[in-house]
């Protein structure tokens, strides 16, 4: 039996390493989690819908769940997400009456939302998602049409930056959004985020979900995307790391063990994103995957509900996978 080093170990120079977690995995995981991973993030615990469900009615048990194993196990905690269009209360973007909210009463709320959650928090959590997926996919708008921008205006965003700095100045906070290293949207994402430099919000760095497959982004596009966002002078976290063995469109349902072509494929895409990340490692300060083994992921259920999935670096029962040989071997 091969002695198996500690992932986060052997990166510890380079960046944090970690991976999504929640109140069954810190259980089911733990000593996979305590041994191999040096930061968590709260997979659905610390959303907007999990922390204050209904007005003035915040929820903080299983958050602080977290930060205690964080706390007890020296773990680093990045908290994840405070504004963003999906996973939060209908209640937010309503009056009492049942009509639409206007712009002060949303901003109102969402300052209360923010520093009641940070300042629990403050000094415990190493960086922010402040806003999650705020660009559009697609289309000649820069932002996505969400209840936030619609009721506030395009400047949600500059002020959820402004109200979470106030609550924790020591916070690094980040602009986090999937589909990253896609030329369209990156340079969407590079605009948004050099305006925002540019005025002097408080912006600290980028967030690059990376739900990448065995056969997309490319390479370049994920190298150029990650030029782009450094040459903000911003860090780049990878905050949702992992790599599904099936293609953006590919529906299939009939796979149900990982066929030895994923596999070579798998453990060639996570050797060289590692390759990369080690590359710019001057930039990036946090690889996260979302999740910690092939036993639970989010991808089981998206885009294809009930459809196995194998994207991480440690199989169904916490064994290393020939991508995580790959990964150490530096
Ligand atoms: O890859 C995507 C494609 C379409 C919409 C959202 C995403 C990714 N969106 C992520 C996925 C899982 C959630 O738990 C995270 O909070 C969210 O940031």
């Amino acid at each position: 039996q091969k002695v198996v080093p500690s992932l986060s170990e052997v990166y510890k120079d380079d960046f944090k390493v970690g991976a999504a977690v929640n109140p069954i995995t810190l259980h089911s995981q733990k000593e996979l989690i305590i041994k191999h991973f040096n930061s968590l993030t709260a997979e659905n615990e610390m959303k907007f819908e999990s922390l204050q469900p209904e007005e003035g009615t915040f929820t903080f048990d299983k958050a602080d769940q977290l930060l205690s194993f964080a706390n007890e196990n020296h773990k680093s905690v990045r908290g994840h997400t405070l504004v963003w269009h999906n996973q939060t209360p209908d209640w937010v973007f309503k009056t009492k009456k049942g009509t639409i909210a206007d712009r002060y009463t949303l901003l109102e709320r969402m300052n209360t939302h923010i520093s009641t959650v940070m300042e629990r928090y403050k000094g415990q959590i190493y960086s922010w998602d402040v806003v999650n997926e705020a660009v559009a996919d697609t289309g000649v708008s820069l932002l996505r049409d969400s209840k936030w921008k619609d009721i506030v205006g395009e400047d949600f965003i500059d002020k959820a930056f402004e109200y979470a700095h106030l609550a924790d100045p020591n916070a690094a906070l980040f602009y986090n959004d999937y589909n990253e290293s896609h030329p369209e949207k990156r340079e969407k994402i590079y605009s948004l985020t050099k305006s925002l430099v540019e005025k002097g919000v408080p912006i600290h760095g980028i967030g690059l979900q990376a739900h990448w497959n065995i056969y997309s982004p490319s390479l370049d596009h994920i190298r150029v995307a990650i030029e782009r966002y450094a040459s903000l002078g911003l860090q780049i976290h990878i905050t949702e790391m992992d790599v599904s063995v099936y293609d953006v469109d590919d529906k299939r349902t009939d796979v149900k063990v990982p066929t030895q072509e994923m596999i070579i494929k798998q453990t060639e895409r996570y050797n060289s994103f590692f390759e990369l990340f080690r590359e710019y490692s001057d930039v990036i300060t946090s690889v996260t995957f979302w999740g910690a083994a092939d036993d639970y992921t989010w991808l089981d259920d998206f885009p294809v509900r009930g459809r196995k999935n194998w994207p991480l670096l440690f199989d169904e029962h916490h064994q290393p996978k020939q991508s995580f040989w790959q990964v150490i071997n530096r």
